[in-house]
């Protein structure tokens, strides 16, 4: 298990002129996964990945690749490569070169770059474009040639920051297969830097959520959308129904001014919690039969459900995703099992505000 540890973090803070960026951040990633640091704008995911470039060092801490220090190891030392937001493809060369240019500074034989080149287009489905100019590619054409770029050094780790926000909804779709698809080709470590929630849902091994400069959660895409550890992440990932609680005692939980069975145990007893429950484990009833009774505020069709907004006797809203259509106004009820009930733990600093 250890000797897969590609990169390890060890208490890593990163300052810039005093302000804290990443704060006491420890973390390994193993070879051959795929990994996406998901957060908001402003988080510290570039930061994290110009780390691991060794395009800047920790403030303190120490960061390890296969279990050796590597801070002060400078960027072109690291079997690392970087597919960047904007490309950063040089406009005057054709496709062939931009993709030689790593292998030429590298004094490599022509020929062996002729043959290199030529695996990573094939790589990346862009045989027979070699001597296109790269303004006469698409977005998702320059896409891959920055991909190519990067994966023709054979990096053990390539760095992907927010590669796919500058493209359309349905490019940026196709995209998110190819890059699963490639990766799993490869099988190297691809680290993936986006803030859209259902991009890394959908691409991941593992996710990293951040928030403020630390890891809020790190875990599989199904761990991180059933069992969020706090508020942030749940509201960060999915669509959530999120309430303050009691947790009266193990098995039972109070919210909504009523008490619930649920399956959560381990709280001490009257904790305050955080409860969540996603809006597709709401079912409607008839008013008298549900859980909960409420009443339809809004309700909008998306196609494969309905998204109805309601409001409970106590005031809090309820999203709901259905198949079943309700009547704006309308009293009904909502049914949820018990393991659809979420506890959370509350956090500290949420505690005091
Ligand atoms: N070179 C720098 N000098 C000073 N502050 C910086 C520098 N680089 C980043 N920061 C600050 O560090 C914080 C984290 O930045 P970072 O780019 O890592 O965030 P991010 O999560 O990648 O955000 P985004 O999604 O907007 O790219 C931000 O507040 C940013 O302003």
């Amino acid at each position: 298990m250890k000797q897969d540890v590609i990169i390890r973090f060890d208490g890593v803070t990163k300052q810039y002129d005093g302000l804290v960026v990443l704060d006491d951040v420890s973390f390994e990633m193993e070879k051959g996964k795929f990994y996406t640091l998901l957060g908001p704008s402003g988080c510290g995911k570039t930061t994290i990945l110009r780390l691991i470039a060794g395009f800047t060092e920790p403030t303190e801490g120490t960061i390890y690749f296969h279990g050796q220090p590597v801070n002060h190891v400078p960027a072109n030392k690291r079997q690392v490569n970087t597919v960047f937001q904007d490309y950063a493809l040089f406009p005057h060369l054709d496709v062939f070169e931009n993709v030689a240019f790593g292998l030429r500074v590298k004094k490599m034989k022509e020929a062996d770059i002729r043959d290199k080149v030529a695996e990573a287009l094939q790589f990346v489905n862009l045989q027979g474009y070699e001597n296109r100019r790269i303004q006469e590619m698409s977005g998702g054409q320059r896409q891959r040639v920055a991909i190519a770029r990067a994966i023709v050094n054979e990096p053990e780790v390539l760095l992907l920051d927010e590669p796919l926000s500058a493209l359309d909804l349905k490019l940026r779709t196709e995209m998110q297969y190819e890059l699963r698809e490639l990766q799993r080709r490869l099988g190297i470590t691809f680290i993936f830097v986006t803030h859209d929630q259902e991009e890394a849902l959908a691409m991941s091994d593992q996710i990293f959520v951040l928030n403020k400069g630390k890891i809020e959660q790190s875990g599989t895409p199904k761990d991180i959308y059933d069992e969020p550890v706090n508020r942030f992440v749940a509201d960060f990932i999915g669509e959530s129904n999120i309430l303050s609680g009691r947790m009266v005692k193990d098995y039972l939980v109070e919210f909504a001014g009523k008490q619930f069975e649920c399956v959560d145990y381990g709280f001490q007893p009257n904790e305050q919690v955080d409860i969540v429950i996603r809006p597709e484990d709401l079912e409607i009833t008839a008013k008298d039969r549900g859980k909960l009774r409420v009443r339809v505020d809004s309700q909008l069709f998306r196609g494969v459900h309905y998204e109805i907004c309601c409001y409970d006797e106590n005031g809090n809203e309820w999203l709901v995703h259905s198949t079943k259509k309700a009547e704006v106004g309308e009293e009904i009820g909502l049914y949820f099992e018990a393991e659809a009930i979420h506890v959370m733990r509350v956090k500290e600093e949420d505690a005091d505000e």
